[in-house]
């Protein structure tokens, strides 16, 4: 047994031996507190199999014991009472740019604390006797087989060995003509050089009872779901059918949306790259309007509701004149409407070049309707809409218009990822087999202010996150392309008519106090 520098305790109520020790005291109703194993299951910890150092040579075929000194632990494991603040701005008033405002109408919150991830110096699992399975759900997104690689890596670390792959998403419980795939290092060293995933994916579910009795039937002690929203919500609900029956089995999420569109964090992988594939088609029709009479360029991007990969790729490329997100509603005709502006800047500068994501506009398209097999709304396809209405109103105006629609979609989705996402995703992944050792359960992991946490899976599921249109970024977005708002003025309650036009009725917020602090405190 190596020191105690690092309790026992999971609930902060001990000192151990080091005096200096914090100990996180939580707030009553912890929107962060996890669920843990032992709260259902008399589990007693063990010490960690975790080693980042090898004391044997990797050549032999066993490896001799690792020879680890205290000194090597006390700096690899992260001590459960590590905390990350999630809210890391204090606003000084409530006209300061990017105020939220709790339920209650509060803009100064209690300090949040969420949980640290990273590998405990005490874990609830024998891995010998750990047998995990891993399923990839929903659309594709840059980076899966980066996290299912990082996994399989990081549960062997710790001496698993017995490890399965489901095929294409939950279905993979149930058709027979799929069974789970046995993982191994081995088989999954060079995944990370393709797109997609290697253990496939779908949407749609069995009956969660024909999934939970696989889990039961195959003796899964771990259960690692990457998927977006809709799986994490199936973990959610896989998790407690689990605990009704007292399955002694932990459900740890991993977000993959190419949206970005999970509540609370940083960002989810494959966004960057996506990112940086969609600049490149929005370059390319680009080059090809910049290089045609009177050129114009409509490329359509993936954002069911959220426009964040739009609008990161708008202002990534610069070459941009007009974006239009799901977010932010607008007018085609008229004299405040797209048509009109588009006309303009192609008889001024004789091109225009227009990014839509996939979900905007919906409320001017007509015969939408209807979900598909995991209950998403089917959209109507904006983009090929858009770039008719287009061609009708300028042959209209018989002005005349060469343009080309690029819908860049699945390219961008069935990319490898780029090295930061490479990166990002093995960090994920060997945070997602730490939080399931050190027993945590309906969790995901994520980045909050550039820090991996451990959260409970229903707080980041609450709801979509989405553009807000009164956003710094956003501003910068339309700054970018110097487009105006694409609907008639209105008479809101809160503006003001002056000699100079609306006007906030907003006070800004008085000058702030200078001069020495001794003058100030006279
Ligand atoms: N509310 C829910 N409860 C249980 N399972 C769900 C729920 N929503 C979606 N799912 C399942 O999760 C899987 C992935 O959902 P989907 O929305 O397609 O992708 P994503 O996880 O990327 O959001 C599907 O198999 C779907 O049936
Ligand atoms: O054509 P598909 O497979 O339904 O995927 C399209 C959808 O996938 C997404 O990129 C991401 O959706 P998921 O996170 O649910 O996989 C959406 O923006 C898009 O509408
Ligand atoms: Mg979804």
């Amino acid at each position: 047994m190596v020191g105690c520098f690092n309790c026992l305790c999971r609930r902060g109520n001990s000192g151990g031996s080091n005096p200096q020790a914090f100990h996180f005291t939580p707030p009553f109703n912890d929107p962060f507190a996890l669920p843990h194993l032992s709260d259902q299951h008399n589990v007693p910890p063990i010490e960690s199999t975790y080693r980042t150092k090898s004391g044997g040579n990797p050549i032999e075929e066993t490896a001799s014991p690792t020879r680890v000194d205290a000194d090597d632990m006390r700096r690899i494991y992260v001590h459960d009472d590590d905390r990350v603040l999630v809210k890391i701005v204090h606003f000084g008033h409530p006209s300061s740019v990017g105020i939220e405002y709790d339920e209650s109408g509060d803009w100064q919150f209690q300090p949040l604390w969420a949980r640290r991830a990273g590998p405990r110096a005490w874990i609830y699992f024998n891995p010998e006797q750990v047998r995990a399975a891993i399923v990839t759900c929903g659309g594709l997104c840059p980076g899966l087989n980066d996290v299912i690689r990082q996994v399989v890596f990081t549960l062997e670390t710790y001496g698993v060995k017995h490890i399965l792959g489901i095929q294409y998403g939950f279905k993979g419980f149930v058709d027979k003509n799929y069974p789970p795939i046995k993982l191994n290092r081995k088989l999954v060293q060079t995944i990370n050089m393709e797109g997609g995933s290697f253990l496939g994916v779908s949407r749609g579910c069995p009956p969660l009872k024909d999934i939970v009795d696989r889990l039961e039937e195959w003796n899964v002690s771990m259960f690692f779901v990457i998927g977006g929203n809709g799986s994490h919500a199936g973990a959610t609900a896989i998790y407690e059918q689990c605990d009704k029956r007292r399955m002694k089995m932990v459900v740890v999420g991993i977000p993959k949306t190419i949206d970005n569109d999970i509540e609370l964090l940083d960002k989810t992988f494959g966004f960057d790259t996506a990112v940086e594939e969609a600049q490149r088609a929005i370059n390319a029709a680009y080059t090809e309007a910049s290089s045609a009479y009177n050129g114009v360029g409509i490329v359509k991007l993936m954002g069911r509701q959220s426009g964040y990969i739009t609008m990161y790729a708008t202002i990534a490329s610069g070459q941009v004149d007009i974006v239009l997100i799901p977010e932010v509603t607008f007018t085609m005709n008229g004299k405040y409407g797209v048509l009109e502006y588009m006309k303009k800047r192609i008889e001024q500068n004789g091109i225009c070049v227009v990014v839509v994501a996939e979900g905007a506009g919906q409320d001017l398209l007509e015969g939408v309707g209807g979900t598909d097999a995991s209950g998403n709304p089917i959209l109507g396809d904006f983009g090929k809409w858009f770039t008719g209405k287009v061609k009708d109103f300028f042959s209209k105006a018989k002005v005349p218009i060469d343009a080309k629609y690029i819908d860049p979609t699945y390219m961008i989705r069935a990319r490898a990822c780029n090295s930061g996402d490479h990166i990002f995703c093995s960090i994920l992944g060997q945070n997602a087999v730490h939080g399931a050792f050190a027993g945590y359960t309906n969790i995901t992991v994520g980045v909050i202010n550039t820090h991996y946490c451990f959260l409970p899976i229903p707080i980041v599921i609450r709801k979509a996150r989405m553009v807000d249109p009164n956003s710094v970024m956003y501003h910068r977005c339309v700054t970018s392309t110097g487009q105006p708002d694409f609907n008639p003025p209105i008479h809101a309650p809160g503006l003001v008519a002056t000699p100079g036009g609306l006007k906030s009725s907003l006070q800004p917020h008085p000058p702030p106090a200078r001069g020495s602090r001794r003058s100030r405190n006279k």
